[in-house]
């Protein structure tokens, strides 16, 4: 993929200003947290981002946007809708295919819920939930992957499995993370946000979490 240049972004609601102007280099390769305490800016920060990546990003947003009454398969089904014909979307919601279920099983597998690949997400926990959000991302095979909060409903052995996979499978990301931990070990650049500014912009190799806790 191309480097993604961002310049003088600003983000307002209601007419307060909560973010920017922030200018923001993402090379390609790279794996980036966007870390800071609540209210930072990160999420409107990502929500930035998209608007200018959207056609080449996959997105996890906090609040998932899943269709509760579907079954998990056609949520995570979802992330290639644009790469088919009406048609052909059309048959899967009726009659999946096998061949979309044969792509779809082994992510299932990956993420622990190979068991709910028929399960309308409306019944499922909110970390099963949160793990369909990622396997549409993972399925849709996009340039770059935007997810915030990603892992906030997983408990630790299963956050790491998820990490893994997201950065296994996507060469070039930026994730919002509360954990700093999941920060240092899975990403090779942090960005802090504080203010809606950014007041860390570093490779992790050169970071320590003390480096990050004042930004909380
Ligand atoms: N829809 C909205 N209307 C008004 N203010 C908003 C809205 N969304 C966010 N804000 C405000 O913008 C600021 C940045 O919010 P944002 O959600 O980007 O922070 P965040 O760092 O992602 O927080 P968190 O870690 O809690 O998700 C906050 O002060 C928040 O109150």
């Amino acid at each position: 993929m191309d480097a993604v240049h961002l310049r003088n972004l600003t983000a307002a609601y209601g007419g307060q200003q909560v973010l920017g102007p922030i200018s923001l280099d993402i090379r390609p390769g790279e794996h980036i947290a966007l870390v800071g305490g609540s209210g930072a800016g990160k999420s409107t920060l990502l929500g930035l981002l998209y608007d200018q990546v959207r056609d080449r990003a996959a997105l996890v947003p906090q609040e998932q946007g899943l269709v509760q009454s579907l079954p998990v398969f056609h949520n995570v089904y979802m992330g290639r809708l644009a790469a088919h014909s009406r048609w052909y979307n059309l048959l899967n919601l009726v009659w999946p295919r096998r061949r979309e279920l044969r792509a779809i099983e082994p992510l299932l597998e990956k993420l622990g819920i190979p068991d709910k690949l028929r399960t309308p997400v409306a019944t499922l926990s909110g970390g099963q939930k949160q793990r369909t959000a990622i396997a549409r991302a993972l399925f849709q095979e996009a340039e770059i992957l935007l997810a915030d909060e990603p892992v906030s409903a997983l408990d630790g052995p299963l956050a790491h499995v998820v990490m893994g996979l997201m950065t296994e499978s996507y060469a070039t990301s930026v994730v919002a993370l509360h954990d700093i931990d999941l920060a240092l070990r899975y990403c090779d650049r942090i960005i802090g946000i504080q203010n809606g500014q950014i007041a860390l912009d570093d490779m992790t190799r050169r970071l320590t979490p003390s480096d990050i806790l004042p930004l909380y």
